[in-house]
């Protein structure tokens, strides 16, 4: 269980400061999948990071299991919205960076980085570099390398943005199924509706900055779902008129 918890940030720079995040409080329940949507420059970055322990908020706390997160919570999976691929290496030598640093020795965790390239639909990349991969392998490599160390926690911070919407349902469909075999807790930071209401349990919907709540609401779509069939049902569309509307006010606000 993840709880933010009347989470306040402010950042300084020279004499100024300014607040990024505003009396936050999210709870997020183990094993589901939690969108964060909110205006370009709102904060939810700023969010991932208080949860992953990289940096404490100014007010308030988060909660990890019961446990108030006071340094880098290890059981948390990042994927920031750059690839951050190392370009002198090989995918194998990319996946395997985790456990190279965990010290593991090379065969086995050459074994496990290849076993889950394969998962992702990556084998026989393992000898390419990231200048010869697409958008969409690339964000393959990013999963298989934050997956590799099994964490409970997925931190996803709008992972296919730059995808094409092709290729973005194709990684929906993969990260479906590989939340269906392993139920992480996810928290998927997008600013497509379409995205949020596929893949989540609940979306919470944060304000212009600095980031407030504004609303929040559940996406009650059965599972196991199909990224083919899911978004032309009645009760998607339901969803995504009711979330639009809401949105709509939302994003009137900050549009001058
Ligand atoms: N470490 C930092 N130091 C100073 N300012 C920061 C820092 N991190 C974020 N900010 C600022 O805080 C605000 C919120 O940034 P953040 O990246 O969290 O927004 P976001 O909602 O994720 O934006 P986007 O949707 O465009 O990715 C921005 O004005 C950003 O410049």
């Amino acid at each position: 269980m993840i709880e933010l918890q009347d989470i306040g940030k402010t950042f300084s720079k020279g004499a100024q400061t300014f607040r990024a995040v505003q009396n936050v409080n999210v709870r997020v329940d183990p094993q589901s999948v939690v969108a964060f949507i909110g205006p370009s420059g709102c904060g939810k970055s700023t969010l991932l990071n208080m949860i992953a322990g990289l940096y404490p908020p100014s007010e308030g706390r988060v909660r990890y299991n019961g446990r108030t997160v006071g340094d880098v919570n290890t059981d948390v999976g990042y994927m920031t919205q750059k690839d951050n691929l190392l370009p002198w290496r090989a995918v194998l030598d990319n996946v395997a960076l985790p456990l190279e640093l965990a010290g593991w020795p090379p065969a086995k965790r050459y074994d496990a980085a290849r076993a889950m390239l394969a998962h992702v639909g990556l084998d026989g990349f393992e000898q390419k570099f990231s200048s010869e991969l697409s958008g969409g392998m690339r964000k393959r490599v990013c999963l298989a390398r934050m997956l590799l160390h099994g964490p409970q926690v997925l931190l996803l911070d709008e992972p296919f943005a730059a995808l094409d919407p092709q290729l973005r349902i194709a990684m929906h469909d993969l990260l479906l199924k590989l939340w269906a075999e392993n139920r992480q807790t996810i928290i998927l930071v997008t600013h497509d509706l379409m995205e949020a209401i596929t893949l989540a349990d609940r979306i919470v919907v944060f304000s212009k900055r600095p980031a407030r709540v504004a609303f929040e609401g559940i996406v009650d779509l059965p599972r196991p779902r199909d990224v083919d069939s899911i978004r032309f049902t009645s009760r998607f569309h339901e969803i995504y008129t009711a979330f639009w509307e809401r949105l709509r006010q939302e994003y009137d606000e900050v549009t001058p």
